[in-house]
């Protein structure tokens, strides 16, 4: 009689059928061309697809003639390595932005979760590895390797995914893009002259300032009134869409040397992570050309031109045609999300029609260091919050014209020995000097 196999023999049987199949699957891997392994993984992928309710979604890197990376691929990258890479076993390392730090996204083959409003979604990174057809036999060529994430999904949830979750999963993707990439200053001065060769006309270096608006020495409401006015025209795409307007916005700095102009462009940058393009307007031949370097410039960047009174003569009106520039090539060639600083130390010697509203929309003045700013350079120089001598600095820093560059150099510690008694009692003689040389000034011209 037949005895039923025990299950020590049911598991021997299973084993060494499995085994059977990994080897022909092995030889038919190897020695079965590339068309007919294809054909064969295509019919799979039919039987299977009647009996089973998951749908999945590839997203290839590189899509077309392969030049360009695909932004969806990109922008799931981005979202999954910062989303779902804490519950991914096996994980990917590489260099951050700045060499200092590792990044970690997860590695070929592996699987995570996510989920969305209650449905549950899969992401995998698969990669296929075909020939590269060239004119040379098959067992020559070399092997391209293409990577994809596939997300799979119950059919009942098709809806949510295609229409919201994938919505959800490239803008945020692309938004941590932003984010994390390396900023950018980019510059048009003739050091790195254009040649023809190049296929743009900027040359760059990577933008890294501290500066930020907490280190910065202005007046709390000020400082506030600035912040909200560059962070509601970064989420104001849909407004300008609305209003058919360009999404863009024209700034004038003014004031002295030394009062901030250029560190509040740093700290705008830093503050909407936006790249700078620094355009150097001498260098620029004629209005062609300004056009030219206008396009090439991306969305979320800040525009700069510094110093406009003596860079061109610069008016609202072409005089001569072609010669000279004009304020209107800026609202012409900027398209989205782009600021447009000017800056000035004589706002007074410039036209009307340059600094009005919609060229420079929002004019802000940088003046003489205040009490409030002293506050805030004692901290970031000398961790000071108060000090007896504040007192001293108050008085003398309200009838005296002393700009934050000269109250920060003062307050900068010379000397190992250098404490902060010690800068502090240099500022207070700074002042004083200045004070005398202001009375002075002020004595002649009554004589005059
Ligand atoms: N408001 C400020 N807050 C903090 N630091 C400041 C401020 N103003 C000036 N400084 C310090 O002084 C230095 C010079 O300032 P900055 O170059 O921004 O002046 P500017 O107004 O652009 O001058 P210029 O008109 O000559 O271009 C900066 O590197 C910074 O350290
Ligand atoms: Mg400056």
């Amino acid at each position: 009689m037949m005895m039923p196999p025990t299950m020590g023999e049911m598991w021997t049987t299973m084993g060494s059928s499995i085994a059977s199949f990994m080897f022909i699957w092995a030889i038919v891997r190897q020695y079965c061309p590339y068309e007919i392994r294809r054909f064969l993984e295509k019919c799979t992928h039919r039987v299977t697809g009647h009996f089973y309710p998951y749908i999945t979604i590839s997203f290839h890197e590189f899509t077309g003639d392969r030049l360009k990376r695909s932004e969806a691929y990109s922008a799931i990258e981005a979202y999954l390595s910062s989303n779902t890479s804490k519950s991914a076993k096996r994980l990917k390392a590489e260099m951050g932005k700045d060499s200092t730090n590792l990044v970690l996204s997860m590695d070929e083959f592996e699987r995570v979760t996510d989920e969305f409003k209650g449905a549950k979604v899969w992401w995998v990174l698969s990669k296929t590895v075909s020939p590269i057809r060239t004119g040379m036999s098959m067992s020559y060529c070399p092997e391209q390797e293409k990577r994809f994430y596939k997300v799979s999904f119950h059919k009942r949830y098709r809806d949510l995914i295609t229409d919201s979750y994938l919505d959800h999963v490239i803008r945020e993707g692309k938004e941590i893009r932003v984010k994390n990439r390396q900023r950018k200053l980019y510059t048009n001065s003739p050091g790195y002259k254009w040649s023809s060769f190049k296929q743009t006309m900027w040359s760059h270096i990577v933008f890294e300032h501290p500066a930020t608006f907490e280190t910065m020495a202005l007046e709390p409401g000020k400082k506030k009134e600035i912040i909200n006015d560059l962070l509601t025209f970064s989420q104001s795409k849909d407004f300008y869409a609305r209003i058919g307007k360009a999404w863009k916005r024209g700034y004038l700095l003014y004031g002295p040397p030394g009062t901030g102009k250029s560190t509040m462009i740093a700290c705008m940058a830093n503050l909407l992570s936006y790249d700078v393009y620094d355009l150097e307007l001498t260098a620029v031949k004629d209005n062609t050309e300004l056009r030219k370097l206008l396009i090439e410039t991306t969305g979320k960047s800040i525009i700069v031109i510094e110093d406009i009174d003596c860079s061109l003569d610069l008016t609202g009106q072409r005089k001569k045609k072609g010669e000279q520039i004009s304020g209107e090539d800026y609202e012409r060639a900027c398209g989205g999300e782009r600021l447009v600083v000017f800056t000035t130390n004589y706002v007074e010697k410039l036209d009307p029609a340059l600094i009005r509203r919609g060229r420079m929309d929002k004019h802000i003045e940088l003046s003489y260091c205040s009490f409030e700013g002293f506050k805030v350079l004692a901290k970031n120089y000398l961790k000071l919050e108060n000090h007896q001598m504040f007192d001293k600095i108050q008085s003398l820093i309200k009838e005296t014209k002393i700009t934050p560059a000269d109250v920060a150099e003062n307050l900068m510690p010379k000397s190992p020995t250098d404490d902060p008694q010690r800068c502090l009692c240099n500022l207070i003689q700074a002042l004083q000097e200045a004070k005398e040389e202001e009375d002075i000034a002020a004595t002649d011209e009554e004589l005059k």
